[in-house]
């Protein structure tokens, strides 16, 4: 797997970074959306760089302009909730992308630490020959991606695969990096160290999820 850390260079992703982590600033969840959405935009910005270009010529009003332009077909792929503002900071970049939404969730058992990843909800167009991006702010243990991607696998088979993170967890790094084809890119816009052991990042942010639609009853 090619493995992008974007936070092995400074740059303005730094203060995004920080104010989704920062436990007095993260408490505004308007203010935690965006900065997530403004750190899809740059991860995507970076991911544009390593897509395929394909020259045409735009007429301007005083003569003939000639410019590369993205030829892959993007599909970006999110998993509720906490992917949907990263979601919505890619798509502004790629402005036409199809798009797919699946959900995924950590089941619980009664009194239970560990827990497994249900997939319920898949919405996706034709995949074959496209250009996956998968996109999930939190890379914990990695399941949930690894999860994702089988219940994928029906729609056709991409002709690359990106996978776009916030955080990442070096457990989730390695268990993506495990499953996925070497020829994988992930786009990760920091990585920590460890995992607690109700599978959060730690130090991480919290839940992503939460702080940006609210906390939710467990079922
Ligand atoms: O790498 P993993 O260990 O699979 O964990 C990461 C998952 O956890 C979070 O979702 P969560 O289950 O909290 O759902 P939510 O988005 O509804 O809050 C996050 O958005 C990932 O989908
Ligand atoms: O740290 C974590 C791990 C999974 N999901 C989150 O929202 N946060
Ligand atoms: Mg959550």
């Amino acid at each position: 797997m090619h493995i992008h850390n974007l936070s092995q260079q400074n740059s303005v992703l730094n203060a995004f970074i920080s104010e989704i982590r920062d436990i007095s600033v993260q408490k505004d969840r308007m203010r935690f959306r965006r900065n997530i959405e403004r750190i899809g935009e740059v991860l995507g910005y970076e991911m544009s760089k390593n897509l395929n270009y394909k020259p045409i010529s735009i007429e301007t009003p005083l003569g003939t302009s000639s410019m590369n332009v993205i030829e892959n077909e993007i599909v970006l792929c999110s998993i509720l909730r906490a992917g949907v503002p990263l979601h919505n900071g890619l798509l502004n970049y790629f402005d036409t992308a199809e798009n797919a939404f699946i959900s995924a969730y950590r089941h619980h058992e009664k009194n239970s630490e560990s827990f497994e990843i249900i997939v319920e909800y898949l919405a996706c167009p034709n995949l074959e020959g496209k250009t996956l991006i998968l996109a999930d702010p939190m890379l914990a243990t990695g399941q949930s991606m690894v999860s994702t991607f089988e219940a994928l696998k029906p729609f056709g088979i991409p002709k690359e695969i990106h996978l776009v993170s916030v955080i990442g967890a070096q457990e989730g790094v390695d268990y993506v990096d495990r499953h996925f084809d070497k020829t994988t890119h992930l786009w990760v816009a920091t990585v920590d160290e460890n995992l607690n052991d109700k599978g959060y990042i730690i130090p991480g942010l919290g839940d992503a999820g939460d702080l940006s639609y609210g906390e939710k009853l467990q079922h």
